[in-house]
């Protein structure tokens, strides 16, 4: 896994634990999910307009935002990275044989 994503999935953890003074994260997670999922949304819209207007580094930027809010949302629902990252891999490999198995047939 991304040794960033892993970082901040960590840090993102660890301030729901212990509360840090001027921390958005805890500010978020003292608000809640429905705070946090209004966030998730607004991000997600302000990345697919930057996307719309060909603007790779805002829609680079707005992915970042919204990757973040994203593992708060995975924080706030106890939902662990480990956990969506072995679904990617596992379809990795599923779609990796699916596309070998095609390419065999072909040669048949
Ligand atoms: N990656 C981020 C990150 N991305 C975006 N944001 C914050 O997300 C907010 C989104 O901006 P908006 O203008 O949409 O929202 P706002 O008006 O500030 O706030 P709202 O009232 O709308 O919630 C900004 O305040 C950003 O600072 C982030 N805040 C924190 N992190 C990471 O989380 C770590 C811990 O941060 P703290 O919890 O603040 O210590 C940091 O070191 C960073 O690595």
């Amino acid at each position: 896994m991304n040794e960033t994503l892993k970082g901040l999935s960590e840090v993102v953890k660890q301030r729901k634990e212990h509360f840090e003074e001027g921390s958005y994260t805890c500010y978020l997670f003292d608000k809640g999910l429905d705070k946090i999922l209004k966030k998730c949304g607004e991000e997600c819209s302000e990345m697919i307009i930057a996307a719309k207007n060909n603007d790779n580094e805002e829609l680079a930027n707005e992915i970042c935002d919204l990757c973040y809010h994203v593992l708060v949302l995975m924080a706030q629902q106890n939902l662990a990275i480990e956990d969506v990252v072995a679904i990617l891999e596992q379809r990795r490999q599923k779609i990796g044989n699916l596309k070998q198995f095609h390419v065999s047939d072909h040669n048949t």
